[in-house]
């Protein structure tokens, strides 16, 4: 008798687009509905962040210090492996890095359903609404591409972060996405809020779909209208994957050695290049009681009190593309050596 294949989600979309708040809400759903899900999270830093906010029962595996879908291949089909043996759960959502191309995970999810049992069955990607509107309206650079192959590959579509667009905005990027994927079903959301039924229905509907959307979008891929810099020197130059490197992207990450003012890091982070397009980290400040987890997406900045799990050192990664990491270090550094003279005056 064949064995019961867990079900598998890859959640795509770009860096700050609102994945863990979905993902956090499905948990919290599919739990309460009595199932068992596991989590793969993906950071392209040296430290999980997210995994802050996933409740401390729930499997998770980290695939950390880089993107699976090209640095870490065979790593994601190991934690499959394992978290289907060791923890049996009912279904696995695999976060991805903002940066991942799904077509790469798609391939290798796949590949491992040869020999591991579960079983893909849908692209879920969030989409900051306003930064793809703002893309689309001016650059079209390499970030607007990876935005539309994380469109091209999904299910299911969040235009997410719609209280900060208006009527009129929302047609115009709700048109534009259809027009790149008319598979999927879209849905207008704030704070990633959907009806979690919907995720089950991707379940229940299977992979029929999921293989003409698949072959849509790998199809779009072999048009060449992605910028990702494919890695022609890759052993692996005749099969069937399309490698690509993140050289463009780059991440840095710094450990604190004492807490920093609030208001001086706000104003630091205020002031980061504008190559600088995601941040995120935990941080104790000299002039508050509680630590807090920071974010910073797409210009929004947003600071909520944690109580960390374990235990977590005060840490900020930032990710952009060729920005300088020592200028960053530096006016880190800066800040800190500031709020130390100010703490022993
Ligand atoms: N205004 C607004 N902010 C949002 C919305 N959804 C998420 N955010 C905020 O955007 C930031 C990034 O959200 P995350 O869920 O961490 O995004 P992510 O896609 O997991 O980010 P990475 O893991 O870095 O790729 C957080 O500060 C969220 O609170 C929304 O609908 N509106």
């Amino acid at each position: 008798m064949s064995q019961k294949r867990v079900t598998v989600y890859i959640l795509s979309g770009f860096l700050g687009s609102g994945k863990t708040t979905l993902l956090t809400k499905a948990i919290d759903h599919f739990t309460e509905a009595g199932r068992k899900p596991a989590v793969i999270m993906n950071e392209i830093g040296e430290v999980n962040l997210d995994g802050q906010l996933v409740a401390n029962e729930v499997p998770m595996s980290e695939l950390l210090g880089g993107c699976i879908c090209c640095s870490s291949r065979g790593d994601l089909a190991t934690a499959l492996n394992e978290l289907v043996t060791g923890e049996q759960p009912d279904l696995i959502f695999i976060e991805s890095t903002g940066i991942a191309n799904p077509l790469e995970i798609i391939d290798e999810v796949t590949d491992a359903s040869l020999i591991i049992p579960v079983e893909l069955k849908a692209v879920i990607t969030v989409v900051d609404a306003p930064q793809l509107l703002e893309l689309n309206r001016t650059s079209r650079g390499k970030t607007y591409r990876l935005m539309k192959e994380q469109i091209r590959c999904a299910n299911l579509l969040l235009l997410n972060k719609t209280d900060l667009l208006e009527e009129v905005a929302l047609q115009e990027v709700d048109a534009l996405v259809r027009d790149w994927n008319p598979y999927a079903s879209v849905l207008f959301t704030v704070f990633s809020q959907i009806d979690m039924r919907l995720i089950e229905v991707l379940e229940e509907e299977g992979q029929a779909r999921n293989a003409e959307q698949a072959s849509h979008a790998h199809a779009s891929h072999d048009e060449g209208e992605h910028d990702h810099d494919h890695n022609h020197d890759h052993a692996h130059d005749n099969d069937r994957h399309h490698h690509h490197s993140h050289s463009h992207v780059m991440a840095y990450t710094h450990f604190f050695e004492r807490a920093v003012d609030s208001n001086a890091f706000e104003e630091l982070v205020s002031k980061l290049p504008q190559e600088v397009y995601r941040a995120k980290g935990i941080l104790s400040f000299s002039d508050t009681s509680s630590r807090f987890l920071f974010q910073y997406a797409y210009r929004e900045m947003d600071f909520v009190k944690i109580t960390p799990k374990g235990n977590v050192p005060d840490v900020a990664v930032f990710i952009g593309e060729n920005f300088s990491k020592d200028a960053v270090r530096s006016a880190l550094l800066k800040l800190e050596s500031i709020s130390g003279m100010a703490a022993n005056s």
